[in-house]
């Protein structure tokens, strides 16, 4: 199934063999801070003030129950968590992505997702997190690396922060077990926050990952700076990656000293430890603990899984106690339609180089469910007439294998066969436009 017109390529899929990966949900998105609780005069208060309200939330939540221990019981399809009786809904009470009959498939807003809320003051649940504020579980609970008897249950949000290339989406990917992000070897190649969600016995933690900070060289630059402090002020820990295999420089010094206003508990990640010897990653723990005082210090490698776990461990043990946030199936918040269309430009960042890389965005402008076979209509957008020669490539073979990557990828993500329609069109300068940033979702 090709089409053969220049600029446009179709992927027919011939397997149907890919595996189901888990779908993911597809709440409504909007930035945390959106919900977050004010001060006074309509401020947004700051991550400690919002911590002491959860504290006293939580003492009122407790009071209001008198014991914490009789809420406790087994809640449908729960883990044995405690049953708040409004079951537990998709976060932010939409409907589930693989629900059947979404077809056709509008074009969505690629916008931001809308968090759920941790439960209101006087423990009564919010709608969207569909659990039960207040409540308490007896678990066991793992801390800095032993098994401690602990009565509390924590949720919360942690983030990746770093110069680009420094290995966050693949170490979010890998502690999410699944990719929710795209990665490649260009610098900046994340533009979206992405939520990805950890669930444990005794904790949910949810990852953002983040744009890499840099220095903006246009509105696009500038915008997903902005996004990133939003995230950094927005959440309960931060994690800096520095890569093992690069040494400190100007970036990270910035980088960490912007931290020093931020109340969120921040810990330093130092990734890619599988690229460099015991003798130079002592060295280079040396230089980071000379930055800031972190938290905490922890190497790892998401290639090798080293020390994965371990930092997981890290970022839970530094999470407020909590109600559960989102239910328990849910990996992501990320609509599926931008998934879909990251996976297209991860596909179509592989062998294009200098400015290129920049100047692709995609939009996934419909999606329809037919039978087995989900059908996407994509558009790649470009910058210049010159970079829509090289995406297509000579006869269109280019576009082709983009197309085929990315279909194989996308149907690991839907778990349905999948014919993708991709066309390039050129939106002039769109990362320095208002008018274009805003339709491409940024
Ligand atoms: N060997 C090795 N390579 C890694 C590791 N983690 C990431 N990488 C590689 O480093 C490159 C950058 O990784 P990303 O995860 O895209 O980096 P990022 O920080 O999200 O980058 P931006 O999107 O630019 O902010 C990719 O080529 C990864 O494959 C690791 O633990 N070991």
């Amino acid at each position: 199934m090709t089409d053969e017109r220049p600029g446009r390529a179709t992927e027919g899929s011939r397997s149907a063999d890919a595996s189901r990966g888990s779908r993911a949900a597809d709440a409504s998105r909007g930035s945390r801070a959106a919900d977050a609780p004010r001060g006074e005069g309509g401020r947004r208060l700051t991550a400690g003030e919002r911590n002491e309200l959860r504290r006293q939330e939580r003492r009122a939540a407790r009071r209001a129950e008198g014991t914490s221990e009789t809420r406790r019981g087994s809640s449908a399809g729960g883990r044995g968590g405690a049953g708040d009786g409004q079951g537990r809904g998709r976060a932010a009470g939409s409907p589930s992505a693989s629900e059947p009959g979404r077809k056709p498939r509008a074009r969505q807003e690629q916008g931001r997702a809308k968090a759920p809320q941790r439960a209101d003051a006087g423990g009564a649940a919010t709608p969207r997190t569909g659990k039960a504020s207040g409540t308490t579980r007896t678990h066991r609970h793992r801390e800095a690396g032993r098994i401690t008897q602990d009565d509390v249950y924590r949720a919360g949000f942690a983030c990746f922060v770093g110069r680009p290339n420094a290995g966050k989406s693949t170490l979010t990917n890998a502690i999410i077990g699944q990719k929710i992000a795209i990665t490649s070897n260009k610098p900046q190649t994340t533009r979206h926050v992405i939520r990805g969600i950890v669930h444990r016995e005794n904790a949910q933690l949810v990852l953002v990952d983040t744009p890499g900070l840099h220095r903006p060289r246009t509105l696009l630059g500038e915008r997903l700076n902005d996004l990133v402090r939003e995230v950094w002020s927005e959440t309960d820990v931060i994690g800096v990656c520095f890569p093992a295999d690069e040494p400190v420089g100007r970036g990270d010094r910035f980088i960490s000293s912007e931290l020093a206003e931020l109340k969120a508990t921040v810990i330093a990640v130092v990734t890619k430890v599988d690229l460099v010897d015991p003798g130079t990653l002592a060295r280079h723990l040396l230089a980071v603990s000379e930055l800031y005082d972190f938290a905490e210090i922890v190497p790892v490698s998401a290639v090798s899984g080293h020390q994965v776990q371990t930092l997981v461990d890290v970022l839970v043990k530094h999470l407020p106690e909590s109600p559960q946030l989102y239910p328990d199936d849910v990996l992501t918040d990320e609509p599926e339609q931008v998934l879909i269309a990251e996976l297209i430009r991860e596909s179509a960042l592989e062998g294009v180089r200098d400015e290129l890389p920049h100047s692709i965005a995609v939009l996934v402008e419909e999606m329809m469910v037919e039978g087995g076979l989900t059908k996407i209509y994509a558009d790649l957008y470009v910058e210049r007439d010159s970079q829509k020669s090289i995406v297509i490539g000579s006869r269109g073979v280019r576009l082709k294998e983009v197309g085929s990557r990315a279909r194989a990828e996308i149907e690991q993500l839907l778990g349905t066969r999948v014919y993708l329609d991709l066309h390039v069109r050129v939106a002039k300068e769109w990362q320095r436009d208002p008018r274009q940033l805003r339709k491409l979702g940024f």
